[in-house]
Formats: C-alpha cells, structure tokens, sequence
C-alpha cells in the first residue's frame, strides 16, 4: 500500500488517506487476499465459505483477525501501520502473495488478543492472531462444506501448516464470522476484458483483502476497485491530492439508488450512518425532491418493471410502448422538478445517477420494441456514471454503446463523436489505467463484443424463447379447446 496511510477518522473509525498526489487511472493499491473463495463464472460464492476456508487453512493465525472491524465500535479503534517491504514476493505459481502483516501500535487495541500482540510484542510477537491470548490447543478439524462448493486460495497458512494454533472457540468463530461479514467483497465474475487480455477465465469470487478492507465508503467514491487474477486493484478515478481520504463504495449496484434506499441498506449491513458528499448534497433537498423521486422508483420497482417483463414475455409491443411511455413521463415530470429547484449540476447529476433504473427499463423497452439506442439518454447516464460511479463496469459500457451510437449517427468526423471518444477513453483510463493506445483499443474491443453485443443477444434470444414459449401456450390453449 505504498502512497497511502491508515489513519483515525472522526465517525468513520480508521481509514487510508492518500500520502501523494494520484493522478486518475494511477493504482492506488494492489492486494492479494488472505482468503480467496473462487467459482465459475456468475456466481458468487457465499461468505460462509471464506470462513470456513479461514478455519481449514488455519489462516486465522494472522494477526489481520485481531485488528479488522468486527462490528464493535472498539473493534475499529486499534491503531495499526504497515511493513510494506515484509510482503512476500509472488509465489512462482503465479498466485498473488500474501499481504503483509500489520504492525500494531500500541495505542487503543480491541480486543485482548491484540493488546497481547502491541507494543513490544508487535516487533517480534511470540504468538499471532486473535487466539494470541490463548494457550496452544487442537489443531482445526476440516470442513468439508467448503470443499464442496468451489476452490479456495488463498495466501500461505499464516501462522499455519505446522503450527500448534488451537481451534478458535465458539465466541471466537462468531467474532471470525462477524469480520468476515463486514470485510470481505465478492462478485459473480472478475473483470471480463482484463482477464480476456490476460488470458484467464473470468471467475465468480469472495474473499477477504485486509488491506482493501480498511478503507471506508462513499457513494461517489474516488476510486474503483475490481478482482484480476485474485488480487484487488484499486485504482484512482479522478485525481486525488495528497491528504485526502481515499473511497471506495460497498454497495455495488444499489450504488444507483435513490438517497433513502442507499442510507438504508448502509445501516443496516453496517451499522453507520452516511454523510459522503453525495448524500449530504442529495440531503439537502430531500424536502423537495425525494417525494417525487421515491414515488417514481416504487411505481418503477412494482409496477413498470414487473409489467415490462410480462408484457416481454408474452410479446405483447402494446403493453410494452405503454410501459415505455409511462417510463418517459416520469422522467420527463423529474427532469421539470429539476428546473424549478435550484440545484448545482454535479447534485443534478447525482440524482440522475439515482435514477439509473428508469432509464435502464427505458433502453430495455427500446430494445424490445426493435428501435435503436436514444442518444440523449445514453449521454445522460453517461455524464452521471463519470460523476458517481467512474471507473465502474457500467460506466465503461455506457461509453461503449454511447460512442458507438454517436459514432453511427453523425460520422467518424463530428465533434461529437470527438466528445463521445474523449468521454470513452475516460472511463476506460479510470478502469485500466492510462495504458497505450493499441491496449486500450482492445479493452474497448472486448468490453463492446464481451458486454454490449453480447448482451443484445441475449436480450434477442430470450425475446425468441418468450415469443416461442407464448407461441407453444397458444398451440395447447388451441388443443385444450379442441378436446372440451
Ligand atoms: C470494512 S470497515 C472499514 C474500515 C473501518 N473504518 C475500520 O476502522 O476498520 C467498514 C466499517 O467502517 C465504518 N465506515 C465505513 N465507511 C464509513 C463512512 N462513510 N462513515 C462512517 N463509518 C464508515 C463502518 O463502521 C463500517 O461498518
């Protein structure tokens, strides 16, 4: 984690600020995992696996379990630092190494195993881990759950093959189980066009990157992260200056919700209340707009959406059109709600940003009635990716479709298929990094062939399967009357 620290942020517990200036694309930090859990594609494995791979590998020597938050606010107290030059070169198998341990200081540890590891202890500790305050015991039982379901990585057994670490006891477990639930990320697939250019399978992980796992959330974050050959890159979106708190965003996809929700689900997966500027700024207008703004997102969750399905399903392009146009109408009564408050264009974008879902049921309904791209959609979401969610897979999609778009409409020539270039190379540059241009060229390449045209074709072929389906519906309705 070179050019960054971990330092005690009021209200947040520790976090990592930023000891350089980052330029956008730059690594901010590339981990490995203390415990990785991987499948096959589009699917994620659950957590419960990560800490019976913790269990199994007796990984739960390293003292990363005496320092990481388990849910008590004391947990996030433990003033710890790094020894970067103590991480372990990269195996010859090509597995990430191991992260380095931490240092502990000596100040506010959490619990009594990492007291027992600070201060003098921490330069040269006799015992390691959370079970550091107990006396050697049995060694850990496997558990065949974990085998079953997928493979697990991870780093060396810390403190491990050979060692007399006792098996955690049962408040122990529960405590593992508890900072593995507020640590740890996993996806349904790595990126698929880093690991196209690697040659690697994309694969469905979770697992726990102590460094990655102190740092805090923002829902505009300052960087983006994502698994590559199990290490976890985080890269900077957008320039972040030296001192300043480096971000990332635990949502995912609810990231695109609107205000009330995203407060919601962050208390109550963990445990604290958000006040990113994104929040705060949305906040600020939470009397006049938020109403609307959650009176449409219902209407879209139970009403628009589900029709839109049925409707699909079924092939009816009436009942479609009719969705499309009740999803216009909303957007449209949003958009004059806009004009008549004043609010700074990066909030309006912040709001649009929150209403990704009506625009995305809106593409759908487009594509299902066979009509093209709308460009002024595409630009819109476009222009609110880049301000909450750059860097993200979705940000670098949209700039496929939306320069493809303008590309096709107004000619390789126009100044605006100019824009739409700079606007794609951006999001692609906050994803990879400033590669050459040949790279970034082929990034480009396979994120327009591995999501956008691949994602047509599914759309095309469960379009031709629903219709084949009614069809075959209507034959045995037709049969069923015969026969009465
Ligand atoms: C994965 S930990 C992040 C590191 C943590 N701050 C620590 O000291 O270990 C997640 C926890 O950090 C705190 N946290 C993260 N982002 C926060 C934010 N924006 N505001 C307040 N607390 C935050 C919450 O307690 C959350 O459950």
């Amino acid at each position: 984690m070179n050019g960054c620290q971990v330092v005690m942020l009021e209200g947040k517990g520790r976090g990592v600020v930023a000891t350089r200036d980052f330029k956008a694309g730059e690594v901010v930090m590339a981990t490995p995992p203390l415990a990785l859990v991987t499948a096959d594609i589009r699917q994620r494995p659950e957590g419960d696996l990560v800490v019976d791979t913790i269990l199994e590998r007796r990984l739960y020597g390293s003292k990363w379990f005496s320092v990481l938050y388990d849910g008590s606010a004391r947990s996030c107290k433990a003033a710890l630092s790094y020894a970067p030059e103590a991480a372990a070169a990269s195996p010859d198998d090509g597995r990430p190494a191991a992260p380095p341990e931490p240092l502990l200081a000596s100040t506010s540890a959490p619990s009594k195993a990492a007291a027992g590891a600070a201060g003098p202890a921490a330069a040269a500790p006799k015992k390691k881990g959370f079970l550091a305050s107990r006396g050697a015991g049995r060694k850990t039982a496997g558990k065949g759950a974990a085998a079953a379901a997928g493979s697990q990585e991870a780093g060396p057994a810390a403190g491990g093959e050979g060692g007399e670490l006792p098996v955690p006891d049962r408040r122990e477990q529960t405590r593992l189980a508890k900072v593995v639930k507020f640590n740890c990320f996993g996806d349904d697939a790595e990126d698929l066009a880093a690991c196209a250019c690697r040659g690697e399978e994309p694969r469905g992980h979770i697992g726990l990157w102590p460094e990655f796992a102190l740092l805090n959330h923002s829902c505009a974050p300052n960087t983006v992260n994502y698994v590559v050959g199990g290490s976890m890159v985080v890269r900077a979106v957008a320039p972040i200056s030296q001192g300043e708190e480096v971000t990332i965003c635990y949502l995912g996809r609810p990231q695109l919700l609107p205000f009330n929700k995203r407060i919601a689900i962050l208390a109550d997966d963990y445990g604290f209340e958000c006040s990113c500027p994104r929040c705060v700024a949305e906040q600020a207008h939470v009397d006049k707009l938020d109403d609307a703004f959650l009176e449409f997102h219902e209407e879209l969750e139970e009403r628009l959406g589900p029709a839109f399905m049925e409707a699909r399903a079924v092939g009816d392009s009436a009942a479609v059109e009719e969705v499309a146009e009740a999803v216009a109408a909303g957007l449209r009564k949003l958009y004059n709600l806009f004009r008549k408050t004043l609010i700074a264009p990066d909030v309006r974008q912040y709001y649009l940003a929150s209403m990704y879902d009506a625009y995305d049921l809106a593409f759908s309904c487009a594509a299902a009635l066979g009509r093209g791209e709308d460009g002024s959609a595409l630009q819109a979401c476009l222009k609110s990716m880049e301000v909450v969610s750059a860097g993200s897979d979705l940000h670098a999609i949209l700039s496929v479709r939306h320069h493809d778009h303008v590309l096709a409409t107004h000619g390789p020539d126009s100044p605006l298929t100019g824009l739409a270039r700079s606007a794609l190379r951006r999001a692609h540059v906050a994803r990879y990094g400033a590669v050459s241009d040949p790279v970034m060229e082929r990034l480009v390449g396979l994120n327009r062939q591995l999501h956008v045209l691949a994602d047509a074709g599914a759309d095309a072929a469960e379009e031709e399967a629903a219709e084949a389906e009614a069809e075959m519906g209507a034959e045995e309705a037709g049969r069923g009357t015969a026969s009465t």
